[in-house]
């Protein structure tokens, strides 16, 4: 929320500057993400939806308004500001004065939202699961080291236009993106017309799922298809449309890039700064949780130190002050 509307909701003391506002979002997400991974038996049983089985459609109309309540909120405190600041909600609102009917509150509400859910939560998903892998997996963690290390030096942090040379750290993505993929079942779809998909006849309004999670893991499209192995992206491009993390045609994920430079960058500096170690020998637990982005069963935890570069830059910076 720093970036949409320069406020922070999730660190205490004084960096929140109203803490009764912080809880109310907070409140909002939890009970959003909650709804998120909820199935309505009434999408499955239409006659269930006249008499809202389960309150479910209540709860959300409710929760709807507050959170559309909150936004605008945000929205009128940004607009009253005299001066421009350099938020998310700032540049929509200054696009609003130039096209008032696209950026309209509405719309700029909605893209407030796809931020917070589409973006955050993905990404991190994806990152802990990374090191998950890495921790289980010693010497990919060495070999992603040793890359970062031959190819950034110790002198620097890895910074974004570093991340393209990279090669290893963006083949161990590609390979948390395939067997942990943070939206396994991809966003529902609906058929708009009859057609033929696998042989299968489906009548048009049809809900369909594409199940990534299977495709990714199926034995007949990958070699040794459960193994953590980052070494199977090494040689460029995968052929065919069997690596699916982000959707593919004309609904795909449009931040995919932006996460995959995201999570590349904040992975690499994990590598780069720190010395990694499980919290026992066993190896990290790898059973998959329930909820729309597949988290892990057991949240990770994991020991580390920092490594010599980090001494080297933070004497460096004390010694420039
Ligand atoms: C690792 C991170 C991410 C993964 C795995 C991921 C995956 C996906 C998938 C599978 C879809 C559905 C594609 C389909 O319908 O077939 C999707 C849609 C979408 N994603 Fe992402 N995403 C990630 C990060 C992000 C980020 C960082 C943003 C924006 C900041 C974002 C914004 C969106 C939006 C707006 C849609 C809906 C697109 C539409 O329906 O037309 N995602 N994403």
């Amino acid at each position: 929320m720093r970036m949409v509307a320069g406020k922070w909701y999730y660190k205490y003391g004084e960096d929140v500057k109203d803490e009764e506002e912080a809880r109310q979002f907070r409140q909002i997400i939890k009970e959003l993400t909650g709804f998120g991974g909820a199935s309505n038996p009434a999408e499955f049983v239409p006659i269930l939806q006249w008499m809202d089985y389960g309150g479910l459609e209540k709860k959300l109309k409710s929760l709807s308004k507050r959170t559309d309540e909150f936004l605008q909120a945000l929205i009128d405190e940004q607009r009253c500001k005299e001066e421009e600041g350099n938020t998310m909600i700032d540049h929509m609102l200054s696009l609003q004065k130039s096209q008032p009917d696209y950026y309209a509150d509405q719309i700029i509400k909605g893209l407030i939202l796809d931020m917070l859910f589409a973006g955050t939560d993905t990404s991190a998903v994806i990152l802990e699961w990374a090191m998950t892998n890495l921790l289980n997996h010693p010497n990919i963690l060495k070999k992603a080291r040793d890359e970062i290390d031959s190819q950034i030096g110790e002198e620097k942090l890895i910074e974004e236009s570093d991340v393209s040379k990279l090669h290893y750290l963006q083949s161990i993505i590609s390979e948390t993106l395939r067997l942990y993929p943070a939206a396994p079942l991809l966003v529902p779809h609906m058929s708009s017309v009859d057609c033929t998909i696998g042989g299968y006849d489906v009548p048009s309004g049809t809900m369909l799922l594409v199940n990534a999670w299977a495709i990714h893991r199926d034995p007949k499209v990958w070699d040794d298809a459960t193994s953590f192995r980052p070494e199977r992206f090494e040689n460029g491009e995968v052929e065919g449309h069997k690596l699916i993390p982000f959707g593919i045609g004309r609904r795909t994920c449009p931040g995919a890039g932006l996460a995959q430079r995201t999570v590349s960058l904040t992975l690499g500096l994990l590598i780069q700064s720190f010395e990694w170690e499980r919290v026992t020998i066993e190896e990290v637990d790898i059973n998959e949780g329930s909820g729309i982005t597949m988290p892990k069963a057991m949240p990770l935890e994991a020991m580390c130190k920092a490594r010599p570069i980090m001494h080297k830059l933070l004497f460096k910076s004390t010694d420039d002050v």
